[in-house]
């Protein structure tokens, strides 16, 4: 199971998802949320976990151009597209930057594919991104994707374990369900995930 923390701020929280075995960590670039660091911020965060794990930048609004510029700014390895980005925003940024992760919430039409568009692996995620609210994955009966895809929305360190065992995804990714407080992010609940992330697969 590949286990993804977001929603990082500070190079602490970063040191402690490390530590505790996740594959990825996640910045976050957009504005309203309560997660949302400036260029400086983000590279400062993610600086010590270099080559050492994924480091993602997660962008919902911000031009595809303009988030590739950030993201080899501050250093990370991956860019994830989380927003109401079109087919043609993905292919462009596949064009642009070696590693791209389409997200998306299940919606009737999604492409489900991995790869449909350039991007290297697809995350599903609930309709407000960031939210900590679940979706109904009973949706992804007949429209489950293979490969490299990651479950989202609501995950948290007590019910990740039958969200894995239900929705059988490639990997998992969390923000909310690993805080003290919105925005806040707890050491305590992010070792908890990881372990029972890890204890389910
Ligand atoms: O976390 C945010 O504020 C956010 C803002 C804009 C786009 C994506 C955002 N978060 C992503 O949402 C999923 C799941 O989050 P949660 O566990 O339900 O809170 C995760 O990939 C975050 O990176």
């Amino acid at each position: 199971m590949y286990i993804k923390i977001c929603g990082l701020k500070t190079p602490e929280d970063v040191a402690v998802a490390i530590g505790a075995g996740a594959d990825a960590i996640g910045v976050i670039h957009a504005e309203g949320s309560p997660r949302n660091l400036d260029e400086s911020a983000a590279r400062n965060a993610i600086a010590s976990a270099s080559g050492a794990v994924d480091t993602a930048l997660v962008v919902a609004t911000t031009p595809v151009r303009e988030a590739v510029e950030f993201a080899t700014a501050i250093g990370a390895s991956v860019l994830q597209l989380h927003g109401r980005y079109t087919p043609e925003d993905v292919q462009l940024a596949a064009q642009l930057f070696p590693r791209v992760w389409r997200a998306t919430a299940l919606r009737p039409g999604t492409n489900v594919e991995v790869g449909a568009y350039g991007e290297e692996r697809l995350l599903l995620d609930a309709p407000r991104a960031g939210s900590g609210e679940r979706w109904d994955t009973s949706a992804l009966e007949n429209r489950r994707p293979t490969g490299q895809w990651l479950l989202a929305g609501g995950l948290d360190p007590r019910n990740v374990a039958s969200a894995i065992e239900t929705a059988r995804p490639w990997g998992v990714d969390v923000s909310s369900g690993v805080e003290s407080a919105r925005g806040v992010k707890s050491h305590a609940l992010i070792r908890e995930f990881v372990a029972n992330a890890r204890a389910a697969s």
